[in-house]
């Protein structure tokens, strides 16, 4: 099922769980606003190169849309789509004012120089800048970009309308970046493990962790669950994967990665075939890379209890602030993250048990009520 039937099939059975009114539920899912742009760049070697840019803003009810910016070549309308709706019934899961955009490229960042990356990211920025805003639409990294992409946006948006740093989060600390933020998405996703384990009576130490996706979410994870004394017995990413039964030394890998590109040829563990980190033996699977990676296909072979998705939309359904102008301290960026991701989860228990459905179900019934009712409390029919 492709990304879009998926998160619309898990939105209209949060509706109809819901009860909600058929009206609403056509209004809160199409998006406000697709756009779909041409950016044409000079290469490196004078040639031009021409790529198609798209920013989905799907829902503002309940405050300015937020969401990622992804640079892969499987970006397309339906992707994008689906990221934006996710964005909106994720920030009303964790309950934070904000909507739901989601923005990309379809280009291969490998294939590019970091100039022909620069130019690229200018031109997309000069095609929506009118159309983003603090106030509006707020960008941040995602898949194949990073503070370095948000650098590059800020700066151009800024020509346009003036020093505008809250244009977008995930940018450098030099230029008023949050502390913390780098490694919140995999923070997070420690916090989220956290709390399904206190669940069972089980804490993060001893247990066995599969991650899929060695970029930013799944390194800063594994870097986290090693601290906490978990152990990373499979990797993976793009250049390959390994395993280790024992648990891999994660700062080694590290810095083999670092200096490899990839995971490939890391010498303390065993190369094993890419698709098997998902169906290795392990406590936890996090899939921290693509969509629909767990599918009818592997879904009988995963040997994990549990799956924390870092990733968006991993799983088939046929499977189964910044603009205070201030700077948080990193401890305090980690703490207010940890009370929301495990209220966040407190919350969709909660939904859980209304409605007698799973954690999927809990998190989607969670959003879209959330949503809802503010969009109904703002009048969404004159
Ligand atoms: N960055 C963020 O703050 C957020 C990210 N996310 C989600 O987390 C996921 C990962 O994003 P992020 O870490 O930022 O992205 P990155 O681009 O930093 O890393 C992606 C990782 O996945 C690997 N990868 C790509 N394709 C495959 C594949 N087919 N099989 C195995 N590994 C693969 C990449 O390998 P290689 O580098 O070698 O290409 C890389 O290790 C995405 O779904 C994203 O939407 C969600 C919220 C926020
Ligand atoms: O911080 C953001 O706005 C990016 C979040 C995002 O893109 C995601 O959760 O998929």
């Amino acid at each position: 099922m492709n990304a879009l039937a998926a998160t619309n099939r898990n939105f209209k059975l949060a509706a109809r769980l819901l009860g909600l009114d058929s009206k609403l539920e056509k209004s809160l899912l199409i998006p406000f606003r697709e756009i779909k742009v041409e950016c044409t760049i000079p290469k490196d070697d004078g040639t031009l190169a021409s790529f198609v840019g798209f920013r989905v803003q799907h829902d503002n009810a309940r405050g300015p849309m937020k969401g990622g910016i992804r640079y892969h070549p499987e970006v397309d309308p339906d992707e994008v789509n689906a990221l934006a709706q996710l964005m909106t019934w994720k920030t009303a899961v964790a309950n934070i004012p904000y909507g739901g955009a989601k923005g990309g490229i379809g280009c291969n960042p490998g294939d590019l120089s970091i100039s022909e990356l620069e130019r690229l990211t200018r031109v997309f920025t000069q095609k929506i800048h009118d159309l983003i805003g603090i106030h509006i639409d707020v960008p941040a990294p995602d898949m194949g970009t990073g503070p370095q992409t948000m650098a590059w946006i800020l700066d151009e948006y800024s020509k346009f309308h003036g020093h505008s740093p809250a244009v977008v989060t995930g940018k450098p600390i030099d230029l008023g970046g949050s502390l913390g933020r780098d490694a919140a998405t995999g923070r997070g996703v420690l916090f989220a493990a956290e709390a399904l384990l206190n669940e069972h009576g089980k804490t993060v130490s001893g247990q066995r962790f599969a991650i899929q996706g060695f970029g930013n979410v799944g390194s800063w994870a594994a870097q986290l669950i090693h601290e906490q004394g978990g152990k990373v017995v499979a990797v993976s990413d793009i250049t390959g994967a390994i395993k280790n039964s024992k648990g891999i030394d994660v700062p080694s890998l590290m810095k083999h990665v670092k200096e490899h590109k990839g995971v490939k040829g890391f010498h303390g563990a065993d190369a094993i075939e890419p698709q098997s980190v998902l169906v290795e033996d392990c406590d936890i699977l996090i899939p921290a890379a693509l969509g629909g990676v767990i599918n009818r296909e592997n879904a009988n072979d995963i040997k994990a209890k549990f799956i924390v998705e870092a990733a968006n939309h991993p799983t088939d359904p046929e499977a189964d602030e910044n603009i205070q102008g201030f700077m948080w301290e990193e401890e305090k960026v980690n703490d207010v993250l940890k009370t929301y991701m495990t209220k966040g989860f407190k919350d969709v228990k909660e939904m859980c048990k209304t409605h007698d459905c799973d954690l999927r179900m809990g998190a989607f019934t969670l959003g879209v009520n959330r949503v809802a009712r503010a969009t109904v409390l703002r009048g969404w029919e004159a």
